[in-house]
Parts: C-alpha cells; sequence; structure tokens
C-alpha cells in the first residue's frame, strides 16, 4: 500500500515484517525489547495489541522493533510512494 506523507505518519496497513523480512514485535509487548512507545505516549501513532508497522515518532518512514533479540527496530517497506 501506498500513503500520503513522506515519512509514513499516516501508515496504519497492515504490514508486520522489517525489510529483511523479520517479524516486528508487538508494540503492546516489551520482549524481546524493553520500549517506550505505548499508546498513551503516542495517541496518534496507531500502536496497539498489533505488530504491524508504525511511524509515531515522525522518523523517516514505518518501522518496528524486530522479533530479533539482536535488531533492536527496523524500517518497513510498506509501499513508498
Ligand atoms: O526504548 S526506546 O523507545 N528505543 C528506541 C531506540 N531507538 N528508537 C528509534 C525507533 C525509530 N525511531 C527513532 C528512534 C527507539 C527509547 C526511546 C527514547 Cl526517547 C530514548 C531511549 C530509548 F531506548
Amino acid at each position: 500500500e501506498c500513503y500520503l506523507k513522506r515519512d509514513g505518519t499516516d501508515y496504519f496497513g497492515t504490514v508486520d515484517i522489517t525489510t529483511d523480512g523479520t517479524l516486528c514485535q508487538k508494540w503492546s509487548e516489551q520482549s524481546p525489547h524493553t520500549h517506550e512507545y505505548s499508546t498513551s505516549r503516542y495517541p496518534k501513532g496507531g500502536l496497539g495489541d498489533h505488530r504491524y508497522c508504525r511511524n509515531p515518532d515522525f522518523d523517516d518512514a514505518p518501522w518496528c522493533f524486530t522479533s530479533d533479540p539482536d535488531i533492536r527496530w527496523q524500517y518497513c517497506d510498506v509501499g513508498q510512494p
């Protein structure tokens, strides 16, 4: 899917893998990576009990924490326009 804003802050699709095919960690979980991205801290981030790529912190593109303990977070390919 594509999205309007260049940085993908408006991407609320269902891609849940990173650029190298690693499964994303759920935003609602703190394992394997602890993090500070909660729905209360980023109310417009589209976070929740899912593992879909999002860009809650106005980074360059949608991303996610990964299920690989050695890779903290990675960008996702969500069909940049
Ligand atoms: O636990 S974290 O959320 N981890 C973290 C580390 N890098 N990132 C990036 C995620 C993609 N966007 C840029 C920050 C998030 C985290 C957040 C802050 Cl503000 C500071 C330290 C830290 F550990």
